[in-house]
């Protein structure tokens, strides 16, 4: 028996290749046998002019007409203003509805999809609602109300991620465009918005597709050298070519998945921040500096020289950017002072770890321009190839002479290794420049800019890129070149194109997978 033909038959029973072609044969959502679910899609406990419900299901039309107490099917897709009545189809409310009275809870804006065309694929209701707790409550409770699983109303509230891994089983979006929204909805900044709208609208998807497009082609390959060497065939004479063809290509997509694993790492510091740290002189203004960035006061300034004597970490967006900003204690000359002590080496350690760091100098006393201890730190081991700006400050305290004074003294002993810039904290002149000077850095840090988006991916798409996709990748180079088993080769194909299914959710058994990736979802996503 040829030993491929398990592999064979593996490669073409992938349960949602089928699941999804059946799906756009049929209306009927493939989840329609679970519950339906609702939620508060809106953050819970505060208090807002709307709060949006959402309800998702085969039950969502029946739930209508007992909320709004109407048997007319909801328009599609049409804003409707209906008020929200306690729904009387369960006993217990039948005391609030004595004497025909309808117990009114909102007067609110409906939306209604019908399958398959919403977001999970199922009939969605969305109650637009006034977002006071107790309006919120009494609804949630009202369509609670309406589950009985013995006349088949199967309703119950919804687990975190609960809609998204319904849109995902209804075929309606992969993993990575999920995992897309979740970003987008975490997103903090400009960057972080917009990487997590690619991987929403499957740029990332395309990419992977075609990845795994291009190893099953390598599959194909040497899945047919082994049936003509069965058939003892001398059909094909050439399958040398075909297998250097396939270890080419191998290479080929294994470099293209490196370069794009070192963007993703590059990319990775939008989502926990630049660390940019401030270091220089007591007094120069570094706290001022801070407060100017973020434009409020989270630093305090004094002109006590040592105020700060801890470092501080503060998130702020620099044009777009997170930045983990860090006011540190300074770095001064000798000091008895334990604490202060312990914050210049604290101060020293952060700017090693820094991914950039401001030099802040004050011009108003050339003798102190800059310290032996600066000069130290800046030349020190392990601060080689650090990107640093030198921020001459207090500029209004100086005649322009006396500035361009201070600059050529900076570039006499520090070279033009680091770009210099004049600003002043107090009249902000010179902090626009400084922040166009860090935004190119940014750019360059994360390797993005206006016209190519960074790479964002979940610490899961980048641990199967590299444990699965890339490993089989590799295994494949080395078992070929080892002793030309090409079942065993191909195995290691499968491995990664599998890696990549486990990706974007094609895999057999993924259930594991779905709980690892819903579970981060919020509740109402
Ligand atoms: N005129 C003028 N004064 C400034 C400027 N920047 C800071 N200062 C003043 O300089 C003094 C020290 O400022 P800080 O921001 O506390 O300096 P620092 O470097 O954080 O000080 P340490 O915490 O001691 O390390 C304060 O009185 C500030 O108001 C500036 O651009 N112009």
């Amino acid at each position: 028996m040829n030993p491929f033909f398990s592999l064979r038959s593996r490669l073409i029973s992938k349960p949602l290749f089928v699941r999804r072609a059946l799906y756009s044969r049929i209306t009927k959502p493939l989840t329609s046998q679970l519950p339906t679910i609702y939620a508060l899609s809106t953050p819970a406990n505060q208090n807002s002019a709307i709060a949006i419900i959402r309800i998702s299901g085969s039950h969502s039309k029946y739930i209508y007409s007992q909320l709004v107490c109407s048997n007319a099917a909801p328009p599609i897709r049409k804003a409707m203003l209906r008020n929200i009545y306690i729904p009387s189809s369960n006993n217990s409310n039948q005391l609030h509805h004595q004497e025909g009275k309808k117990i009114l809870l909102d007067s609110s804006l409906l939306l209604y999809f019908q399958a398959p065309n919403s977001f999970t694929g199922e009939d969605i209701l969305e109650l637009h609602v006034h977002g006071g707790k107790a309006v919120v409550d009494g609804i949630l409770k009202a369509i609670e109300s309406l589950h009985d699983k013995s006349r088949g109303k199967d309703i119950r509230f919804a687990l975190p991620g609960d809609f998204s891994r319904r849109a995902f089983q209804n075929g309606k979006f992969d993993l990575t465009q999920l995992e897309g929204i979740k970003d987008l909805i975490d997103s903090e900044t400009e960057t972080q918005r917009r990487s997590a709208l690619s991987s929403f609208n499957g740029k990332n998807k395309i990419l992977f597709d075609n990845w795994r497009k291009s190893i099953l082609e390598d599959m194909a390959q040497l899945t047919a050298i082994i049936d003509f060497a069965d058939d003892n065939s001398q059909e094909i004479d050439n399958t040398d070519m075909i297998f250097h063809g396939v270890e080419d290509n191998v290479k080929r997509l294994r470099d293209e998945i490196v370069i794009f694993m070192r963007k993703v790492e590059k990319s990775t510091i939008l989502q926990d921040g630049i660390k940019l740290v401030l270091l220089g002189a007591p007094n120069v203004g570094k706290s001022s500096l801070v407060n100017s960035l973020t434009n409020d006061d989270t630093s305090i300034v004094s002109d006590i020289p040592g105020t700060t004597r801890d470092s501080i970490d503060a998130m702020i967006n620099i044009n777009g950017y997170k930045v983990i900003i860090c006011d540190t204690a300074g770095i001064r000359g000798k000091s008895s002072d334990k604490i202060e002590i312990l914050g210049m080496e604290k101060a020293r350690r952060k700017s090693v770890q820094s991914d950039l760091c401001l030099f802040i100098v004050d011009p108003t006393d050339s003798s102190k321009l800059l310290s032996e201890d600066v000069l130290t730190h800046l030349s020190a081991d392990d601060f080689e190839g650090k990107p640093v700006i030198i921020v001459v400050n207090k500029s209004d305290l100086v005649s322009n002479d006396k500035m361009m004074e201070a600059v050529d003294d900076l570039q006499m002993r520090l070279g033009t290794k680091y770009p210099i810039v004049c600003v002043s904290c107090k009249t902000k002149k010179g902090i626009e420049s400084l922040i166009d000077i860090l935004t190119r850095d940014f750019e360059h840090l994360s390797q993005s800019s206006t016209d190519s988006s960074p790479i964002i991916v979940s610490k899961r798409v980048t641990e199967i890129l590299k444990n699965d996709v890339l490993y089989g990748l590799e295994e494949f180079l080395s078992s070929k070149a080892f002793d030309n088993d090409i079942v065993m080769a191909t195995e290691n194909l499968k491995y990664a194109s599998d890696g990549i299914a486990k990706i974007t959710g094609q895999a057999i058994g993924i259930e594991e997978i779905l709980d690892s990736v819903f579970s981060k979802f919020c509740i109402g996503k």
